[in-house]
């Protein structure tokens, strides 16, 4: 017809989710409260999220065609802009604003672990005088510090650290050494560029003893010239699967001298003579794991799957393809079945993780504030069974969700432009960062019955204790996943229970809550078939319930997921934008690529020379 295909990103809604609006079975504000805790915070979401949207300098238009160094440069710049907004607005460093515009912009803002583990350790294991020195000084970016506990030859196993840090009393400092190659810390975030100190978690020798992992601020680099100091060697690791903006880097120390004031001692110190004091638990110096674990679940984890069940419903239901009925108009995907089969329980998933990850910060608040104000280390371990299995569980299947959603948005969902993709290779990091899930998983199945009862026979029969429980770990795996899905389930039940004062949400949450259990009876049938705890009759009414389930969820899908209130920039999606215009913008970002950019005259004769 001579009309331009693309005119400039059509004005309105898409008609097609528009539709999908008109006639929600509940309050959708009500729900996006619920979900931020309550009225008030969620207008304060929304006023740190347009501070945000409206500064250029957070601005990612062109983040999917950026170099690595250009990546790493504007989280730098977002970083630092961002302090400074603090600093303009009076948003305190442990303030409501300040927490949401961390959560807002979280890796795409540099000095994560500046901000999310270096602080927060020196907080947690850290005396009064120590964090009075360090913490200002890093929240003021004045130091920038890393957490240097992996190494090139352990990350998981903590007693086999090989880097040492040995008390001299002669001059009251510590020396640290890394004895060989496989001693080079490697992985730690902010480290390859950024970090001018470094938290070294390294075995502690005093009077010719080794005390265990602790740790140590280090400086690395000079303040004057960010030069790395005598005695280190600094640099980053290279490409990795995700986390391109992150330096995360290596470190070599060899006899590097630090004063006896830098070992972060609120729970163990050297006195000037070197004897070793010990106060509290053993694995006191783990718990700075604990926390992280315990504030990426809601901070990363959770997040990434629910905005890929935004991109990938929003999608759903612009995107039509082939007919349920012919003669008819092609089919909104989300129509079929199995499209609402692949999706929905994923729905239902963010909604009982999110439920959980809020229930267990509690808790590991209250943890926190026995073993702080009381020394009272009685409920540590099981905070740390718990928040080692949840780490695992939620990791493992919110990975494995958006993998799914990125599937089931056909080719689109493979380009980067979707969002899909790079919330995968992003959150897929989480299944291995902060406790490989496999031995966090171990870590949790030290509480349970079945795989005690042949962890014991074993033992009994005269098997050595480590091959018990390697030659059970499968079972104790397996249990561990039990244990916290039925933690899980129980917990959202309970969160329902408290709804009753709100019918309209309890109701349509009450749909994800059923629809969540009877999924996870659905993907592990073979462990309630075996005990006999239910029939293969039981089994078809469970899944014929879900299958209605989902026609329950359908009409109220794009609501729900417009609850989470992502914003389009933070969602950073051509196909899961509020308006629905997918093609608009796919075909819009496209003309970003530098691939699309004038063909360089002697690129152009190269070509044209082989045609
Ligand atoms: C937006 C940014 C996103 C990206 C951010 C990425 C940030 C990533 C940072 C990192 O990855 S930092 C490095 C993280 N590394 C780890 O998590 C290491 C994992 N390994 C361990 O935690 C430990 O090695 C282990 C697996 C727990 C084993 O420790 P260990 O060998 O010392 O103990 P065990 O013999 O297994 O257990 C003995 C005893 O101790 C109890 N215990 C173990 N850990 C803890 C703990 N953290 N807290 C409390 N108690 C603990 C354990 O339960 C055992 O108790 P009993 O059963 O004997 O009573
Ligand atoms: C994106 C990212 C960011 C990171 N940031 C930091 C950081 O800031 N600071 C830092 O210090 N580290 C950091 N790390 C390192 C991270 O903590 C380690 O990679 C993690 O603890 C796993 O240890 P590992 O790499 O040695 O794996 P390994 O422990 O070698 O695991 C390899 C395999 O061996 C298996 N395995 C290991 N032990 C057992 C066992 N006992 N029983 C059964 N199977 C076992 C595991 O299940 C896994 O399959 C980061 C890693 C990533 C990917």
């Amino acid at each position: 017809t001579g009309q331009p295909l693309v005119t400039a990103t059509q004005s309105g809604v898409n008609p097609d989710i528009h539709s999908e609006r008109t006639s929600p079975s509940f309050p959708v504000e009500r729900v996006t409260n619920l979900l931020d805790g309550g009225a008030e915070l969620t207008a304060t979401r929304r006023h740190v999220e347009s501070i945000i949207n409206s500064d250029s300098t957070f601005s990612q238009d062109d983040r999917y065609f950026l170099t690595r160094v250009e990546q790493y440069e504007g989280s730098v710049r977002r970083a630092v802009r961002l302090r400074e907004k603090m600093k303009e607005l009076g948003w305190a460093d442990n303030g409501t604003e300040a927490m949401f515009a961390f959560r807002v912009l979280g890796a795409d803002v540099a000095f994560g672990i500046h901000n999310g583990v270096f602080i927060p350790t020196i907080k947690e294991l850290g005396i009064e005088a120590q964090i009075a020195k360090w913490v200002p000084l890093a929240q003021d970016l004045q130091i920038i510090g890393t957490y240097a506990q992996t190494e090139l030859g352990h990350g998981t196993y903590l007693r086999g650290l090989e880097t040492t840090v040995t008390f001299d009393p002669s001059n009251q400092e510590f020396v640290i050494n890394m004895p060989r190659l496989s001693s080079i810390k490697w992985w730690p975030g902010d480290l390859g560029r950024s970090a001018t100190h470094a938290l070294v978690l390294a075995q502690l020798y005093t009077q010719g003893k080794c005390q265990g992992m602790h740790a140590f601020i280090v400086q690395i680099r000079s303040l004057v010239d960010h030069s790395s100091l005598p005695g280190v060697t600094v640099g980053d690791i290279g490409p990795k699967m995700n986390f391109d903006q992150v330096d995360n880097g290596f470190l070599i120390l060899q006899n590097v001298h630090i004063p006896r004031e830098n070992m972060l001692c609120r729970y163990s110190e050297v006195s000037p003579d070197g004897t070793y004091v010990k106060r509290g638990s053993d694995r006191i110096n783990y718990f700075s794991m604990v926390l992280t674990r315990t504030r990426l679940l809601s901070a990363e984890i959770i997040p990434a799957l629910a905005k890929a069940c935004v991109i990938a419903i929003r999608y759903s239901v612009v995107r039509r393809q082939s007919k349920l009925k012919p003669g008819e108009m092609e089919t909104k995907i989300l129509d079929y079945q199995m499209q609402q089969q692949k999706l929905f329980p994923q729905l239902a998933t963010v909604f009982a993780f999110h439920f959980m990850a809020s229930s267990f910060e509690a808790f590991c608040n209250q943890v926190k504030v026995q073993i702080k104000s009381k020394g009272d280390f009685s409920s540590l371990p099981e905070l740390h069974a718990l928040s080692a299995g949840l780490k695992a569980l939620l990791s493992d299947v919110c990975s494995a969700g958006v993998e799914t959603c990125r599937r089931a948005c056909g080719g689109h969902g493979y380009s980067l432009l979707s969002g899909l993709p790079s919330l995968y290779t992003r959150v897929a990091g989480s299944c291995t960062y902060e406790g490989e899930n496999t031995v966090m998983q171990l870590q949790t199945a030290r509480l349970i019955k079945n795989a005690g009862f042949q962890l014991q026979s074993l033992l009994q029969s005269g098997v050595e204790q480590y091959v018990a429980w390697d030659s059970t770990s499968i079972l104790l795996a397996q249990a561990a996943i039990a244990h916290c899905q039925y933690t899980i389930v129980n917990n959202f039940v309970e969160t329902m229970s408290r709804l009753q004062h709100e019918p309209e949400i309890q109701q349509v949450l009450q749909v994800l809550c059923d629809l969540y259990a009877l999924s996870g009876i659905l993907a592990n049938a073979e462990e309630f078939l075996h005990d006999g705890y239910m029939t293969g009759h039981q089994l078809d009414l469970v899944t014929a319930s879900q299958r209605d389930l989902l026609t329950c969820v359908r009409k109220d899908a794009v609501s729900l997921v417009d609850a989470f209130d992502y914003s389009d920039q933070q969602l950073h999606s051509a196909i899961g934008s509020y308006d629905g215009h997918a093609y608009q913008r796919l075909f819009e970002w496209a003309q970003k690529a530098p691939m699309n950019a004038k063909v360089p005259f002697a690129l152009f004769l190269a070509l044209s020379s082989c045609c």
